[in-house]
This record gives structure tokens, sequence and C-alpha cells, in this order.
């Protein structure tokens, strides 16, 4: 974009409709539809479109968005098709054409996801308004001279205006200047201002690699230097940073920011949504001295746009996002961090099934740049791919300056069990009254919204069900509601049973987030809590705002969901209690131990961050379990070492393959009957089999029954060719019966 205002032109919108001539020739482009390949379009004559091209084409009666492709259409023989007799594209917007490279990436994720390439090209432009370019905005240009008369406010501007001699905008003036806009206009009208257009103002302003020269020694230094060499090195390079909460992490991947934007590079930092907070971001600011662009759900569209496009022309140099910033077609991406790599977050379970760390490390080696992997407890994807040799491995064994990790204690809930009806064992209670006392701040963790997850009525034994979902219903007190939390159903919470008519006689049987603050509340009612669940209202501005509140010591005791597991630093937590330890290590995943271990480390990661002496308490009935073994003996080379020895003999990931097939339907027999049909259609080759069909564990959802078929393969074998093959020449889709394909599924549900 132009520097100097005077080289542009104020902007020809709306006339970007070109005027349509007889067509030329015939282009495959892409639309934003569930089919196997690009549609083809007659261009017209004055129009010019080149793979890449962001376009807008009719779609029966409807306008969608779409990309001109590369190669010939697949819908059938578009070469000898006949322009005249297809439709015409109907406008060429006028923003820069998706590169090869970004083509490239949409192609192999739809491949390898078994996607179809217009939905996967959909997330790339998913800010149609952005696809124009900004209007100019007018402002003002000062010319010289003096007005006939000379008011202290008109003074107020000139002083003002020659000491800062560019062009402002009329607000913009009046406010610095701090006079009313009648004073501005009073000195345009007597020439003392010109009006011109300026290029609308960038959305973050520029990063300096330099803005406060790098303090890092030891082992952090070393290992920016490894990685900072293979920036040096140019081209594909994958290195993983496996260093301890706490260790510095973030810092290290600063320096190679840093390097890359001194090669005039683009930067993405990928995080989980909920780890972006302000104070990572000030944490940018602070280093690079600008914010780096947002991007995530919770971003108003405006901003949305703006972003969008300083990627396309390079005006944004570093982005951080959630996963879907993964698909930000960006002008000249020179490096990929993925922070928090092993998070389950990465997954996208909806449309487009990927997972974006993945999906990064082959961005990376079709763009042929480095990309680097954060975590303090890496997946062990990662960890076998470091053993490998596939990546770099640099480790950060202990904590940055004086801190101490925590010292961590199981608490064998069969032998400090809690009071009738509560859920804290008088161990964790006293160590939090401790805690208090020394004005230092309690986390306690419990990965469960609501109050309860179970509610049933004490008379008959009925239970909440979902009446669309095979899931309990969860009660929110606060809300006085219960909820499903699957497909979000709600209702009040009801005073009498439904089944057998008794009043107040529904109990709640276990416990969420609201239930332990309530015995929080009864055990220490004079301290300040904070509940801290993705549920509350308000939603990521809240969030942020809560997470700053706790950071500044306004909170005693904070009980929280895995909203406060995440990156975050509270300089005052001296206490973490796992509430329950073993809630995900039976769910039938075969990931359990590795989710439990990671969520576990990251949780206890929390306390004593800044030096002070700190302790981790976890709950548990199951104190010999491995896992727990594990996160207190503070091996986690033992513990991986044999959960990949494991993931190996069953041939699972990364050793092997699998993907998920489920079948839904408005019936369970229409689900069942197709599931067997796919069954009986799946090829018979050597090294790949299937599982199933069996119901889903989840067999209801949103009124639709499941049915799931897993298909299972050697490392080397041809996934995707099995599936398209076992859907080809399955049975007709027919009726409600949808398929939802899930390579490398996280979910087992
Ligand atoms: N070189 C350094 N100079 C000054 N402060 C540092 C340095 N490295 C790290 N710190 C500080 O140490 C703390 C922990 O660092 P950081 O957040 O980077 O760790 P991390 O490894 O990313 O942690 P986690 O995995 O728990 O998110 C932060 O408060 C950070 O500001
Ligand atoms: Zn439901």
């Amino acid at each position: 974009m132009g520097k100097d205002s005077s080289d542009i032109l104020p902007s020809l919108f709306g006339d970007t409709l070109p005027e349509a001539g007889p067509p030329t020739h015939v282009v495959p482009v892409l639309v934003p539809l569930p089919v196997a390949g690009a549609y083809s379009y007659a261009v017209p004559e004055g129009m010019h479109v080149a793979p890449g091209s962001v376009v807008q084409v009719p779609v029966g009666p409807r306008q969608v968005i779409g990309v001109v492709w590369d190669g010939t259409s697949d819908d059938g023989v578009s070469a000898k098709l006949d322009p005249k007799k297809l439709r015409p594209i109907t406008l060429a917007f006028d923003c820069p054409p998706l590169s090869k490279e970004m083509r490239d990436f949409i192609d192999w994720v739809s491949a390898y996801t078994l996607s179809p390439p217009g939905l996967v090209a959909r997330m790339a432009i998913r800010a149609p308004a952005a696809l124009d370019p900004e209007p100019m905005v007018e402002g003002l240009r000062y010319v010289g001279g003096q007005p006939e008369r000379l008011t202290p406010a008109r003074s107020k501007v000139l002083d003002l205006i020659r000491e800062q001699d560019v062009p402002w905008t009329r607000s913009g003036l009046a406010n610095a200047a701090g006079v009313s806009l009648s004073v501005i206009d009073g000195l345009t009208q007597q020439g003392v201002f010109e009006t011109i257009f300026l290029a609308p103002p960038p959305v973050v302003a520029t990063p300096d690699p330099d803005f406060v020269a790098p303090r890092i020694e030891g082992p952090q230094k070393q290992a920016a230097e490894e990685i900072i060499a293979s920036i040096r090195a140019g081209g594909f390079a994958a290195s993983l940073i496996d260093g301890v909460t706490g260790s510095g992490k973030t810092e290290v991947y600063f320096e190679a920011i840093a390097e890359t934007l001194r090669r005039g590079k683009q930067v993405l930092i990928l995080l989980p949504e909920i780890a972006l907070t302000s104070s990572f971001l000030e944490r940018f600011e602070q280093r690079f001295g600008a914010k780096p662009g947002e991007w995530h759900s919770d971003l108003s569209p405006r901003i949305r746009e703006k972003v969008w496009r300083g990627v396309v022309t390079g005006d944004v140099q570093v982005v951080a996002g959630a996963r879907s910033a993964l698909f930000l077609p960006f002008e000249n991406l020179g490096l990929i961090i993925v922070d928090e790599e092993h998070d389950p977050a990465y997954k996208q379970e909806d449309r487009v099934f990927y997972n974006a760390r993945d999906m990064a490390v082959v961005r990376a080696r079709i763009g042929d740049f480095p990309i680097v992997l954060v975590s303090a407890t890496p997946s062990v994807e990662s960890q076998v791919n470091g053993l490998s040799g596939r990546y770099n491995t640099v480790h950060l064994p202990t904590r940055f300056g004086d801190a101490a990790m925590p010292d961590l204690h199981l608490i064998d809930m069969r032998r400090h069990p809690p009071e009738r009806g509560g859920f804290l064992s008088p161990v964790l209670l006293r160590a939090i009254a401790k805690t208090i006392d020394r004005k230092e701040q309690a986390l306690l963790f419990l990965n469960r919204r609501g109050y309860a997850p179970l509610t049933l009525c004490r008379v008959c034994g009925h239970r909440f069900q979902c009446p669309q979902c095979s899931s309990w219903l969860v009660e929110h007190r606060f809300k006085s509601q219960i909820q499903c939390h699957q497909c979000g159903y709600s209702e009040r919470t009801p005073e009498a049973c439904p089944e057998c008519g008794t009043l107040d006689h529904l109990v709640a049987c276990g416990p969420g987030v609201e239930r332990i603050a309530e015995e929080v509340e009864r055990h220490f009612p004079d301290a300040r809590t904070i509940v801290m669940s993705s549920d509350l209202l308000g939603g990521v501005k809240r969030m942020r705002l809560e997470l700053e509140a706790i950071a500044n010591g306004e909170a005693d005791i904070v009980i929280g969901t895995q909203l406060v597991a995440k990156g975050h630093n509270f300089p005052l937590m001296t206490l973490v209690g796992i509430v329950d330890s073993d809630l995900g290590l039976s769910n039938g995943d075969p990931r359990a131990a590795e989710r439990t271990f990671q969520l576990l480390s990251q949780v206890t990661g929390r306390a004593g961050r800044t030096g002070l002496k700190s302790h981790g308490l976890l709950q548990t009935f199951q104190p010999q379990h491995p896992v727990m073994q594990a996160i207190i003996s503070g091996d986690a080379g033992a513990f991986y070492e044999r959960e990949i020895e494991e993931r190996q003999k069953a041939i699972l990931p990364p050793f092997g393959r699998l993907a998920s097939l489920i079948v839904s339907a408005d019936t369970r027999a229409d689900a069942e009957t197709h599931a067997r049909g796919l069954r009986a259609a799946a090829p018979k080759v050597t090294g790949i089999s299937v599982l199933g069909p069996a119901e889903a564990p989840l067999a209801l959802v949103r009124g639709r029954h499941r049915f799931r078929l897993l298909v299972h393969g050697r490392r080397n074998s041809d996934m995707q060719g099995f599936l398209r093959a076992m859907i080809d020449n399955g049975p007709k889709q027919r009726g409600s019966v949808q398929i939802q394909l899930d390579i490398d599924p996280q979910s087992f549900l």
C-alpha cells in the first residue's frame, strides 16, 4: 500500500464490474459447495482472471464467491465446452490472487481430509467484505498561509500542524489540537487546508524485530540459536521446543520471529483460542513495539476484514491466531509457530475435519519455510518425529530465573475422603487455608462446567436426559437451567419431577465447577473466589478481564475448567488442586493417558512461576495409575517412553493410522443399514481393517442416530484410497443419511 498519499487516487469503488463483452474462454472455479471439483465458467471479454483470482459466480439462482483454479474443470469435458453456452463470471474482485503455494496447500488438505476442495478454499476467503480494497479516507493537508482572523483555537491547530506536518483526518486533527470540528472546517474554508484522500490506517503497527534487545542466555540462548540457524539455512525445517512450564519457550520463539521479520517475511503464531489472551498480546508488544494482528472467533467483522486484507497485501507482518488462521492467504509467509502444539483444540471437527498442527507442517513444507512446534508436554506424534530426526528438538529443562517447579503430591481419596456431600478432601482444604493465609492464590481445577453432571429424582430415580441427544442434562445453578452440553438444548430447572410429580426431590450427582465454588464458599466465606468457565456470560472479553484480575491478585481462590490451564502467568498462584485427576482416564480414547498427563502437567504448571514456593495436590482414587506416578515423579521421559512403546505395539498413531466414519440418520435403522452397507463395500486390502459398525458412544445427537466405523491401517497404507473406494462402492446415500469422515480422529465418541 502507498506510503505517500499523493500516489493514491480516490478508489474507484463500485466500478469494478467490467463491461460484459462476449465470453472469450473457459476457466475452472472452485465454489463453496460440497462438490468434488471445480465448475466451469466463461470469462467475459475485458475481464482478466488467472488461477487464484477471487471471483463472484452464479450457482443456480444465487451468486457465490469462488476462486479460479488450476487445470481444467472436473465437471466433464470443459476444454471442449463452448464458452457461449456457459454462464459468465459475474465479477473479479480487486484483491491479489491466492498464490500457487496457497492453492497447492488447499488441494493437499482437500485430498488428505477427503473434503470438497471448494469448502477448503472457502476457509481462505472468510472475509468477503475484504475482497475489495478498503475505501480511502478523507484527510486534510496543510497548504500554508494564515487565516484572516487568528483565534486562540485556530492558533492551537496551526501550532500543531507546523510541528507535525503530516496529513491528518478531520476528526483526528480536531482531537489532537483539542478544538471543535467547526474550527477545522473554518480553516479549510479559508484555504489553509486542502482535502486529500488518505490510505486507510493500518490495523496494527509494524513490529520492530529489534525493539528491545534480547536478554536471553543459557539453554534459552542455545535453543534460540539452533532455531535461528535453521531459519538462516533457508527452506523447510521443523523444530520442536520441548521445555517445562515457565521455562521461557515464548521468549525463545520470539527470537525466531525477530529473525524472520528481519528477513522481510510474515509470521503466523497459532495458539489455542483460549491461550490468545491480552497478556500474550501485550508481551508481544513489549518485545516488538507493536501488537500482532489477531485472528479468532471473537473479532468484530471490521477488524477481521482489515487483518485479512493486511495479510494478503503483506501490510500485517505477524498474525497471532486460533486454528483457522492457518488458512489465511499470506502474501509472503516465512515462519509458523504452533504454541501448545499438543492441544486438542487444534482439531476442527466441523465441515472440514483437520488438525491445524499437522496441516501447519504441510503448509510450511509446501511453502518451503521453517516451522516451530512448542509445548511443555509435546504430543506423542511430535516426540516420535523428534526421536526419528524429522524434527529438531531443543530442550529447556528448567524454569526461567529462580522459579522452581511446584512440589507435586497425590491425595489418595480412599484414605482422605471428603466430608459427606463434599468433593474436597481435608488435606486439600488445609492447604488452601494456608495459602490464603499467606495472601497467595489457590487454583482448583475441574474440567466440568455447570453445577452437576447428572440430576435425578430421589423418589422415582428419573434422570434428566436431553430430548435430542443421548446425554444427561447438566444443571447450571447460576442460570437456573439444565443444559445439554452436546447440542445446547436447555430448559428451566423444574421444581417437580416430570415423571412422578414429586416436588423438590431432585438431587445433583457429582460435581461441576459451580458446585465446587459452593463448597469453597462454605469453607472460606471471607475469601474472594472467581469461577472461570467457558459457559459463563460475557465471552472472551469478560474472560480476559477476569484473567487480568487474577494476575493482579484480585482473587484468593480460582475455580476453573481448562480455560485457566493454558499459558497464563499468575504471579501469586502457589497452590493448584486438581479436584478429579482421574476424570479423563476412562473414556475409551487411545490417547486418554497422554491427554490426562498433558492436562495435569499444564494445570499444575500454573503454580510458582515467579519464584514463590509452590504445591500441586492431585485428588485421585487411582494413586498407582501410571499417569499419576509419572506426574509426581516428574519423569516425563519415562512416561512417554512407555506410551510410545504401547502405541508401537498396538500399531496406533503415529505408528499406524486411523480414520473414523460416523453414519447418521433420522432413524436408527437407516443409520445402521447404511453403516453395514459401507462395511460390506470395504475393499479387501492387506494392512487395512474396518472395525464396526457399532452404535457410537454418543448414539443420538440433535435427533440424529449415529453409528461408527473405525478404519485402522498400517503406517504406509493408502487410507484415503481405501475410504474413497468404500464410499464409492457403498450404498447410495439416500434420505436423511449423512457420512462424516474424520482422518486422524481425536474424538472417539
Ligand atoms: N530471557 C528472559 N528474560 C526475562 N524474563 C523471562 C525470560 N524468559 C522467560 N521470562 C519470564 O519467565 C516467565 C515464563 O516464561 P514463558 O511464559 O515464556 O514460559 P513458557 O515456557 O512459555 O511457559 P508455559 O509453557 O507454562 O506457557 C514469564 O513471566 C517470562 O516473562
Ligand atoms: Zn442435546
